[in-house]
C-alpha cells in the first residue's frame, strides 16, 4: 500500500489572502478569506505512486457531486463520494447497513472507522493516483481518524460555499429518491454541517490548503472557479 509522511505537500505557493478590514469580524470566518488561484508552476507535481488527494467539502446540496463529475471529465480524477459508498453498503445488505441507514435518516455522521474503511478499500484497489474524496471529512473526528489510519493528509481542499436557502432548494429538487432529501432531515443536516463540518473547513483554511468556491450561479459558472485550481496544478488534462 502507498503511504507518505503526514503533512507532505507538493506545493510551495500560497493561495490565500487575508482581508484587512474591520468588517471582517462581522463575517463568518471563511468569508474573511478569498482564494487567489496561483500561477502555474511547471513541474510542481511529479507523477509517481504518491496519491494526490483532494477533499471536497460543502453543505448538503452545495453542488459537490455535480462539480466532481466535471473535474473527473477534465482531469481524470477518481471520484469517491463518502455518501455514495455508505449508500452502497446499505444496498448490499452489509452487517452495518441498518445502522448506516438510520444514521443517514437522522442526518448524523456514521462512525469514522467505517467510512474510512470504505474509502481506503476504493483507493487501494484503484490504479489512479488522483482522488476526489467528496463529503469527507464531515467532522474533526473524521479528519483526525483519516490522518491516523491512512497516514496522509489531503493536498488541497475545495469548499463549496452556498447559502442555506439555495442548498435547501436544490436538495428538495434533487429527485434521487434519497431518504435524507426531505425538509426534516435537511434541517438536521444543516445543523450538523454548521457544528461539525465548518471546524474542518476552518482547519484547512488555517493550513493554507483551502480553495473556497462561491457555489451560486449555474453549474458552468461555478466550474469556472474550479477549473483553474486543477489547471494550475499542471496535471495532464484528459479533455478540454
Ligand atoms: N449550480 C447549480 N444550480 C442549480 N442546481 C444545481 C447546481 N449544482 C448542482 N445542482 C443540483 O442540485 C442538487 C444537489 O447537487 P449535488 O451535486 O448532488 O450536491 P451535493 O453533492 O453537494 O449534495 C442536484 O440535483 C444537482 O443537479
Ligand atoms: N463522511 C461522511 C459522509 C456522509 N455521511 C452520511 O451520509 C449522508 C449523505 O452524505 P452525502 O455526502 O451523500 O450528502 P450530500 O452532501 O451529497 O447531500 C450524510 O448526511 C451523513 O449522514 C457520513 O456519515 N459521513
Ligand atoms: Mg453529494
Amino acid at each position: 500500500m502507498w503511504r507518505r509522511v503526514v503533512s507532505a505537500s507538493h506545493f510551495t505557493f500560497a493561495h490565500k489572502s487575508i482581508a484587512n478590514n474591520k468588517d471582517v469580524c462581522k463575517l463568518k470566518f471563511w468569508e474573511a478569506f478569498t482564494t487567489e488561484i496561483p500561477l502555474k508552476e511547471k513541474g510542481t507535481f511529479q507523477r509517481d505512486k504518491t496519491p494526490f488527494i483532494t477533499f471536497v467539502l460543502g453543505g448538503p446540496g452545495s453542488g459537490k457531486g455535480t462539480q466532481c463529475m466535471k473535474i473527473v471529465e477534465n482531469f481524470g480524477f477518481t471520484h469517491l463520494s463518502a455518501g455514495d459508498l455508505l449508500r452502497r453498503e446499505i444496498a448490499s445488505n452489509s452487517a452495518d447497513g441498518t445502522m448506516i441507514l438510520n444514521t443517514i435518516k437522522e442526518g448524523k455522521i456514521v462512525p469514522s472507522e467505517l467510512t474510512i474503511r470504505l474509502i481506503q478499500k476504493e483507493m487501494e484497489s484503484s490504479d489512479n493516483y488522483k482522488f476526489l474524496i467528496d463529503g469527507f471529512p464531515r467532522s474533526e473526528e473524521n479528519r483526525i481518524a483519516f490522518e491516523q489510519i491512512m497516514g496522509v493528509e489531503p493536498d488541497i481542499v475545495l469548499f463549496f460555499d452556498c447559502p442555506e436557502d439555495e442548498m435547501v432548494k436544490r436538495v428538495l429538487n434533487r429527485n434521487q429518491g434519497r431518504v435524507d432529501d426531505n425538509i426534516v432531515t435537511i434541517k438536521k443536516r444543516l445543523k450538523v454541517f454548521d457544528a461539525l463540518n465548518l471546524p474542518v473547513v476552518k482547519y484547512y483554511m488555517e493550513k493554507g490548503k483551502l480553495y473556497k468556491i462561491k457555489a451560486v450561479g449555474t453549474v458552468d459558472e461555478i466550474y469556472k472557479q474550479v477549473y483553474p485550481v486543477f489547471a494550475s496544478l499542471n496535471f495532464e488534462q484528459v479533455r478540454e
